[in-house]
């Protein structure tokens, strides 16, 4: 299928679900370009997809939120003959209260999260078109559903990448090119670690490996599925999200939210 034959770019490849979702791609024999700032981590696994036998995984390193870097990604992708696939997976997270925050930490939050999707959008899926047809993965989160006090930013810039999704779906229709927000709830991997260093969290019971959170992507956009979350507790949380009255909500949220991000009760006041 045209689909599922060409290249795969994945940012955010060199750790998480990106580096899953590239391992997964490279394994059903899709060519992967892998991007991240970690050369190292990439270079790891493209030496592990060629001790495998399988496709090959380009490395590139690179930071999407510089200047300039989506088309980086572009012009690369065409020297490698082509995308089929667009994975928009690099992200990460800031916990703690808003007015604590580092507003320059912040503002790269959304540089990172967002401005770096739409000009990695804006760069690529054109080139799908062309082509006749591709797929487009944008990782958002459950966060995407409800305000997230605690991590105010990081929610908005996941329903940022919810709408953009759902939007682009949309005006796509009818070119062959699908686009599919993800929207998991906790998946056990370094973000954490990377937005709230230090503070202690407990993994939870219904929380997703990074392998299993990246087969139900790769399968979710393959069925051309908009919005794909992944577990039935996510998808019943996230049911509750759009019927709650919006106080409630905020409520709710205030109260629970990164709680049920493993960081305890009364973590409102996390200190990233
Ligand atoms: N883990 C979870 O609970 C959930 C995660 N998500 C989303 O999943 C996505 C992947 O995160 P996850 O795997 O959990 O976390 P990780 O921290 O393991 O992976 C984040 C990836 O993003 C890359 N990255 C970060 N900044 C940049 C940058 N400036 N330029 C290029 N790459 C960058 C990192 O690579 P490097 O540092 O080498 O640049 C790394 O490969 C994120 O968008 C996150 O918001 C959504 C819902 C739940
Ligand atoms: N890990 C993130 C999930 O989206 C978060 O901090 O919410």
């Amino acid at each position: 299928m045209i689909m599922t034959s060409g290249l795969a770019i994945v940012t955010g490849a060199s750790s998480g679900i990106g580096a899953e979702i590239a391992r997964q791609l490279s394994a059903r024999g899709q060519p992967v370009l892998a991007i991240g700032r970690r050369a190292h981590r990439l270079e790891e696994l493209s030496a592990q997809a060629g001790a495998a036998g399988h496709a090959p995984i380009h490395p590139l390193e690179l930071d999407v939120t510089t200047e300039g870097a989506a088309l980086r990604v572009r012009d690369r992708a065409r020297e490698l003959g082509g995308a089929a696939w667009l994975v928009n997976n690099a992200g990460t997270t800031r916990l703690g209260p808003f007015l604590e925050g580092d507003p320059a930490a912040l503002a790269m939050l959304v540089r990172l999260n967002c401005e770096s999707v739409v000009a990695l959008c804006a760069a690529i899926v054109p080139d799908l078109v062309a082509r006749g047809g591709g797929r487009v993965l944008n990782v958002a989160s459950l966060a995407a559903f409800q305000p997230t006090p605690g991590h105010a930013v990081y929610g908005a810039t996941k329903a940022f990448v919810l709408s953009l999704s759902e939007s682009l779906a949309v005006e796509l229709e009818g070119t062959g090119v699908t686009v599919t927000a993800l929207c998991p709830g906790p998946v056990t991997t370094e973000i954490f670690d990377v937005g709230a260093p230090g503070v202690p969290r407990r993994k939870l019971p219904f929380e997703l490996t990074a392998e299993g959170c990246a087969a139900y992507a790769i399968a979710a956009a393959e069925r051309g599925n908009v919005v794909a979350i992944p577990t039935a507790l996510s998808k019943a949380t996230a049911q509750l999200s759009r019927i709650l009255p919006r106080a409630a909500l905020r409520r709710l949220s205030a109260r629970i939210g990164l709680s049920v991000l493993g960081y305890g009760a009364r973590a409102r006041g996390v200190r990233g």
